[in-house]
């Protein structure tokens, strides 16, 4: 499906489109596309359609030329409308740089992709989501380990419920992944999860886990019994296989939302030269979906690696700007929408990243985003005024500067209650520097400025807030969203656009869209003889792409995945 693929690097692309959960069908419901990396620094390259590029048409291929500047797990997903839950994604692994060395050993590694499935085609959810009369999409059918999941009396339904109903043969296609292990190694387990909704305990029957990475950034080792990991969380963990020669579950349970959940994801671990079977243990208990108590002491174990043979960086110690943003659940004008400091974030046809620098008014809603909320509102209480408004208006940061985001979290339409929310920044790490309680209070004595873990990805507990900090230190148009597919969907979502007078070139094909297109096309047919690789958005300006201190690159042909499918 990736017709062309071309690897300079120690990159790899592990499962590129999980193909046991993508069909023909949903895959002929896609009509664009766009792909979202989640590594990616280089402001055309980041997949996000009609933020940093036009969408790509079917049967148009697309480009995509990116520096990846630090090894680690990560993984790829579609950026168009909910294209993600629909089964568009696939890991990917930087490997470090010839002559480096991880700050840590082991043995041997294997890779975990989560995410979960619905029944329901992408398209109806959409529609369901987007109607007056709301139909919300209600927890996945089956939660999905490398595209393998559960359902009625598929294998590991059948183990699970012990049921008489599930008497039938085992459904062959639904038999977990086996990961064969020798004893008595250490193995590096790489776990990304790129669910449409699901939070997700994960654990190894009878094994510790030692963390040492998260989002692509080393963290401080720290031994826990599981994870809990959001949509768009990444991790890896070291095991020792230093149990009896038998065969263990590898689970995933749904967590933090009501019950009923699906049944866990599941691998199966296999000690060679043990057959591999069934594990006879039953499942590896998780905690209770409510008990936030566990997660966030999870969350809060994540700190920053600060060793002999590595050092993650500390923020600056102060910032130049602060902004708040009040996640609430609104009525917008009769739909039900998400809205962040009371907009929900709609997208024009226009990519941002051309109206802002061809400075195009009209592109986008050029009034000034709100940075901060009334200070009286009562972030435990449903709304007073439920409404809001939909808009695309950007926040703008100038180059160099520390910018602080507290992420509010309130109480939705519903009475006592407040949901989990991860949310997710493109084009930059951030330093997590804290989570708490309630609405945040300026005692920045709660935030760590010590070792922070650096991340891309960070979880806003229900009626707390969470605390990053970065540096406007790379030029692009950045969404900043919960990477909850159907909350992103109901506008859940910011746009950064920083120091974007730095960009001085795209390439041909970015930005031939929308008001950007009519520009672009009088400027080739003025001069159709130019060859052009890129295009100069300032007249006479030169290539200023790609972040600094680059260590691999690579160039995937990405011909359009639902086109490759469908024929
Ligand atoms: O966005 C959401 O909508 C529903 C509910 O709040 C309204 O039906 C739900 O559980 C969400 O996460």
């Amino acid at each position: 499906m990736v017709s062309s693929l071309v690897l300079q690097s120690k990159l790899k692309l592990v499962t590129p489109f999980l193909l046991s959960s993508i069909t023909s069908s949903t895959l002929r419901e896609l009509s664009f596309t766009g792909m979202a990396w989640h590594q990616i620094e280089t402001p055309w390259a980041d997949g996000t359609a009609a933020i940093s590029q036009c969408a790509i048409n079917p049967g148009d291929s697309f480009l995509y030329n990116f520096t990846v500047d630090k090894a680690g797990t990560y993984f790829y997903h579609g950026h168009y409308g909910m294209q993600r839950s629909a089964g568009l994604y696939g890991s990917i692994i930087v490997d470090v740089a010839d002559g480096q060395k991880e700050p840590f050993h082991y043995d041997d590694e294997f890779t975990i992709l989560l995410s979960d499935w619905y029944h329901q085609s992408v398209h109806k959810q959409e529609v369901g989501l987007s109607s007056k009369r709301f139909r919300w999409i209600g927890e996945p059918q089956s939660i999905l380990m490398n595209g393998k999941g559960q359902f009625g009396c598929s294998y590991g339904a059948k183990f699970i419920k012990n049921s008489e109903l599930c008497s039938k043969d085992i459904d062959e296609q639904c038999k977990p992944t086996v990961f064969s292990v020798h004893p008595n190694k250490v193995y590096r387990v790489r776990i990304a999860s790129t669910t449409s909704l699901a939070s997700l305990n994960f654990s190894i029957e009878n094994h510790t886990m030692t963390l040492v990475e998260a989002d692509g950034n080393y963290i401080r080792q720290e031994q826990v019994h599981s994870l809990t990991i959001y949509s768009g969380d990444t991790y890896s963990v070291l095991i020792t296989t230093d149990q009896d020669p038998s065969n263990y579950w590898i689970s995933a349970n749904q967590t933090a939302r009501k019950p009923p959940l699906p049944p866990p994801g599941l691998t199966i671990l296999n000690y060679i030269p043990e057959p591999v079977d069934t594990p006879l243990s039953p499942l590896p208990s998780s905690p209770e979906w409510n008990d936030f108590a566990e997660s966030k002491f999870f969350a809060n174990k994540i700190l920053a690696l600060q060793s002999d043979k590595l050092t993650i960086p500390k923020p600056p110690t102060s910032f130049d700007r602060r902004i708040f943003l009040l996640n609430t659940q609104n009525n917008n004008s009769g739909y039900i929408k998400w809205s962040i400091n009371n907009v929900s974030l709609v997208l024009p046809t226009t990519p941002l990243l051309g109206s802002l620098k061809f400075g195009l008014q009209n592109g986008f809603d050029s009034e000034k985003p709100a940075e901060n909320y009334p200070s009286n509102y009562d972030i435990m209480k449903p709304p007073v005024n439920p409404s809001s408004k939909s808009g695309s208006s950007v926040y703008k940061f100038d180059y160099g500067k520390t910018i602080d985001v507290i992420i509010q979290n309130a109480n939705a339409l519903a009475q006592d209650t407040s949901e989990v929310h991860p949310w997710h920044l493109h084009g930059h790490d951030f330093w997590v520097l804290g989570y708490g309680e309630g609405k945040f209070s300026s005692d920045s004595s709660k935030l760590n400025l010590e070792n922070p873990p650096l991340r891309n990805n960070v979880v806003l507990f229900p009626h707390g807030w969470t605390a990053i900090r970065f540096v406007t230190d790379n030029p692009g148009v950045w969404p900043f969203h919960c990477h909850i597919e159907p909350h992103l969907h109901m506008g859940m979502g910011v746009v950064f656009a920083e120091a974007v007078n730095r960009i001085k070139t795209v390439p041909d094909g970015v930005l031939e869209c929308g008001l950007t297109a009519k520009i672009i096309l009088a400027d080739t047919r003025a001069s159709p003889n130019t060859p052009a690789p890129s295009r100069s958005l300032i007249p006479g300006g030169a290539s200023n792409l790609g972040p600094i201190g680059a260590v691999n690159l690579i160039f995937i042909y990405l011909f359009y995945v639902g086109y490759m499918f469908v024929n």
